[in-house]
């Protein structure tokens, strides 16, 4: 028998049934033939020698084989009859229900109608013991080991809630037999937990038989409630027909062969259509009551599942089916429709709510599909486990179909055995994995560098301190020697494992994963990749882990790319921003699975969190009425870490230099920056270089189109040049749109000041006008463009021409200022006058000579034909000159300035980092 195989295995109880049912003898059994077995049938059959006696028995069971067998012996030379009134095979459906799926009378009735609905032709329905019963059970078998006599009352418990369910369900005769067993049983387990009582011990079987009646109940139950309902059904003590041997550490291996030998007997002593069985217990070859151990009821219904050849095994629970990650930790984690059988138990070993994997393989070698279903949402189709579903073709290209889901494993350490003593020693690992098994650690995943210079491996953290200990034990001489440097423990460590159909093979799998960590700035201690493709593991740090998760998750598309946005300055800019968000956040979500989400927004005074999204329909009012008192240092805190997206920008919409100040330390903390206020960019020197360098180091991002030209391709049109390899040799344009607007519009009889107050209520001004007049703000622009060419300028270093009058330079408030202005409008109409007289105009420039590697900003006088004198309203026109834009300058040109176009800008950035962050082009 040793070479059968667990297949062949399974056939073989129906031929000896045959072989009974027509007196075959161990020496006519020899020349079988079957003939359309498959060979390793064949083989099976032939090693097979003599009949067991208790199958020589003449019993009405034929079968229906799924090859049809032919037996040629000395007394039969016919074709073996296979019509039979049991039929195993597709036309049986399998359900299993647990605990919480009958914990009720309500939950009871509702199985049954679950169970009437189903139009299989046959059924047969697996049922744990009510919710609680099994946890009663063991409870009164500690309480009698334990002398304590309250068993008793715990006894009558159990009585009392099957009564009740009984009563509340059944009625008649069908209620009476129930409860007459159920006093039977009672009455049966009452004596023997006194014999426990009075010996202070039961044995493991004791145990066994007592925790099982919990199912032997709820079986009942639910057969004669079906029963109630018009179905031809019975119910199965499953210690009858499930035999199981012990298989180390609290499992068990079913005994297929015995096991399908006595269902057959059993089906032709019960032919009902519907069957309800008990889950978790069975029986040891010997017939002595055990049961499955954990998860016993999933792994019963898998084992009837083969043993009928059923067509589905159905497991009801009270989730939709499994999810893409863990859904309290992504709450975007999607349900899947399918995974492969290898997906299932990669996925339920990293702890996902899937069946343990000793559930799938039986059911598995009979591509018997398992689908888990939400019995309290029937309307959710759940996850159907099956062979490889096969990959669309149109889908082959898309990274998603080969990355099914995430899942992590907490509290775990990093041990890293390190050392040049280590290369090209055979038996190094040996040593170390001898040394962990030794003191009983278990090992979770290996990382060995080729260079053979350390090994590293996950061990439970509980466990760390003991393997640390062993090693040094162990390795004390090479230690010393300095053959080993050193035995590492690295702490407070979590696995991340990807898990999917061949992601491993696939290229471009493990690439996105590493891309999607790095974009999210998580640091990666370890990874392992087993040859079974299904599966990518990395080692982080548990602070990491959850970000780390949302990350990876949200990359490969099983929920959009979403980026928490924190809003600081709610003023012009900032609120047309959050408009603009709020009306486009459908269409990203929709078109390129883009989530942006605000989850903050702060001002000077008040600061508005939200932990899920500020509902940006109404964020003025709920800023406004709802807001708490603004602290920069919770808000950051609040938009980057509490709450469940794993990247997170921060969008300065103010002018302060204080925040500005911040952002080297946001980027360094994996924050994203995106902001239309100059004061960072044309700030003091080093600082800038430290916060471009950390940048360019780093996988944060820094976008800041808005500063120069507002929503004008400036920047974008540099870096281009730049990037491409073209060579800058001047810049020089308009470059306020507060500037533009004041010259466009001084004409004819109207007045500086009152263009200047046009301009203002237009939000073409800095939040201080005298930014715009003073030049300052020009300057700023020209030195954010000369340190972009590499220009290593302070704003010092720009000679700017001022518009603000001498007297006014001193002035307290924007208020007193734009109040005093008009005293001065004589001295700049006296300048225009004369240009105007010349034929020219009056333009306000700024220019980069990158060539003289200096700037200038000033007022300048222009022919009317110049293409500076063409502009209206708050255009800017900028225009580069280069090695390749030489004869004719690239030309940038349009508003510059503006609530709108500004905050466009800014958005437009927003979307730049959803795409690097891995959004999708459209
Ligand atoms: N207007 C334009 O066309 C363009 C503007 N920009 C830039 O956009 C930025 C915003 O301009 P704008 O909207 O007009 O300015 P506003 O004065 O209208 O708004 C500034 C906002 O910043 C808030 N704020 C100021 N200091 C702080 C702080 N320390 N912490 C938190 N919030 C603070 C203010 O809050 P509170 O009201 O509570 O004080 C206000 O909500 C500026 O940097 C400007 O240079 C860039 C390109 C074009
Ligand atoms: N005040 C600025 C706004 C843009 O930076 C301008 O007028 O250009
Ligand atoms: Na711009």
């Amino acid at each position: 028998m040793a070479l059968l195989t667990p297949i062949a295995s399974l056939y073989l109880p129906r031929l000896y049934s045959q072989l009974a049912a027509h007196d075959a003898t161990a020496e006519t059994k020899s020349r079988i033939c079957l003939s359309s077995a498959s060979s390793l049938l064949q083989r099976a059959l032939i090693y097979k020698i003599g009949l067991p006696s208790d199958l020589r028995k003449r019993e009405p069971c034929n079968f229906n084989f799924k090859v049809s067998a032919s037996v040629t012996t000395d007394v039969l030379t016919t074709e073996v009859p296979v019509k039979s009134p049991i039929v195993k095979g597709d036309t049986w459906s399998i359900h299993k229900f647990g605990g919480t799926c009958v914990g009720t009378a309500q939950r009871i009735q509702n199985v049954a109608n679950i169970v009437m609905e189903d139009n299989s032709e046959r059924k047969l329905v697996v049922v744990s013991a009510m919710s609680k019963v099994t946890d009663m059970m063991y409870d009164l078998i500690e309480k009698a080991q334990s002398r304590d006599d309250s068993y008793e009352s715990a006894l009558d418990a159990v009585y009392e809630k099957h009564k009740l369910t009984a009563v509340n369900l059944l009625d008649g005769d069908e209620l009476a037999s129930f409860l007459s067993i159920l006093t039977r049983d009672i009455n049966n387990l009452k004596a023997m937990l006194r014999a426990i009582y009075i010996a202070g011990h039961g044995t493991e079987s004791f145990s066994a038989f007592v925790a099982g009646h919990g199912e032997l109940w709820s079986a009942q139950i639910l057969s004669a409630v079906l029963r109630k309902g018009g179905i031809d059904c019975t119910w199965m003590d499953t210690r009858d027909v499930l035999i199981v041997t012990p298989a180390g550490s609290n499992q068990v291996d079913p005994d297929y062969e015995d096991s399908e030998h006595r269902l057959d007997n059993w089906l032709v002593k019960n032919p009902s259509k519907v069957v309800v069985a008990t889950g978790f217990i069975a029986s040891t070859p010997q017939n002595i009551p055990t049961t499955l151990k954990r998860d016993g009821s999933d792994f019963s219904a898998a084992i009837m599942g083969a043993l009928f050849r059923a067509r589905q095994v159905t497991i009801w629970t009270d989730v939709d089916g499994v999810y893409s990650a863990d859904p309290r930790k992504v709450s975007e984690a999607v349900v899947l429709n399918t995974l492969s059988y290898q997906e299932a138990w990669e996925m339920s070993y990293f702890g996902a709510n899937v069946l343990h994997p000793r559930t799938i393989i039986p059911v598995m070698q009979y591509d018997i599909p398992i689908v888990i279903r939400n019995i309290f949402n029937l309307s959710a189709p759940g996850t159907k486990i099956c062979r490889t579903p096969a990959i669309e073709v149109e889908e082959k290209d898309n990274l998603v179909t080969y990355v099914k889901g995430f899942a992590t494993i907490d509290n775990l350490a990093l041990v890293n055995v390190e050392g040049t003593g280590m290369a090209g020693v055979p038996g190094t690992a040996s040593d170390i994995f001898g040394a962990v098994k030794d003191v009983g650690a278990n090992v979770i995943m290996i990382s060995q560098a080729s260079s053979e210079h350390s090994v590293c491996f996950a061990v439970p953290e509980k466990e760390v301190k003991v393997v640390a200990k062993a090693l040094e034990t162990r390795f004390r001489q090479a230690l010393s020697a300095g053959r080993l440097s050193q035995v590492a423990v690295i702490p407070n460590c979590s696995i991340l494992a990807a898990v999917g159909q061949k992601m491993a093979s696939t290229p471009g799998v493990s690439a996105t994963l590493f891309n999607a960590l790095a974009q999210a700035n998580i640091n990666v201690r370890a990874i392992a990749q087993g040859c079974s493709e299904y599966n990518i593991t990395v080692v982080v740090k548990r602070e990491d882990c959850v970000r780390a998760l949302r990350a990876v998750h949200s990359r490969f598309y099983l929920s959009k790319t979403s980026i928490a946005v924190g809003i600081i300055g709610p003023g012009l800019i900032g609120a047309t921003l959050l408009n603009q968000l709020r009306d486009q956040a459908a269409v990203l979500k929709e078109k390129s699975k883009t989530d942006l989400r605000v989850m903050g927004i702060i001002g000077s005074k008040k600061m508005l969190l939200s932990d899920t999204g500020i509902d940006l329909s109404k964020w003025e009012e709920l800023h406004k009425e709802k807001g708490e008192k603004a602290d920069l240092e919770k808000f950051v805190h609040h938009v980057h870490k509490n709450h469940f997206i794993p990247n997170a920008v921060l969008v300065d919409c103010t002018s302060s230099t204080d925040v500005a100040d911040h952002y080297h330390d946001w980027l360094h903390t994996g924050i994203h920056v995106i902001t239309p206020n100059k004061k960072a960019n044309s700030g003091p020197l080093d600082k800038y270089l430290r916060l471009r360098a950390l940048q360019r180091q780093s996988f944060t991002h820094y976008f800041y189109e808005a500063t120069v030209g507002a929503g004008l391709p400036i920047m974008h049109t540099l870096r281009d040049l730049l990037q491409t390899g073209d060579k800058i040799i001047k810049i020089e344009g308009i470059f306020s749109g507060t500037l533009s607007y004041i010259f466009n519009s001084f004409v004819d009889m109207r007045s500086f000041s009152d263009v200047v107050m046009e301009a203002k209520a237009a939000g073409y001004t800095e939040p201080d006008p005298r930014d715009d007049l003073a030049g300052t703000d020009v300057a700023r622009k020209v030195i954010i463009l000369a340190r972009e060419c590499g220009l290593k300028l302070e704003l010092s270093d720009i000679p700017v021409q001022s518009l603000v009058p001498d007297p006014l330079k001193e002035t307290a408030s924007v208020d007193d200022f734009m109040q005093q202005l008009p005293s001065f409008d004589s001295d700049i109409a006296t300048k225009r006058q004369a240009a105007e007289d010349a034929g020219e105009v009056l333009r306000y420039v700024g220019v980069v000579d990158v060539t003289n590697q200096k700037g200038v900003v000033e007022l300048r006088r222009y022919k009317k034909q110049h293409p500076f004198a063409q502009l209206s309203g708050s255009d800017n026109i900028i225009s580069f000159t280069t090695e390749r834009y030489n004869k004719q300058p690239l030309i940038v040109r349009g508003p510059g300035a503006g609530a709108e176009v500004t905050a466009g800008g800014i958005f437009s950035d927003l979307l730049r980092l959803a795409s690097n962050l891995g959004a999708p082009s459209c």
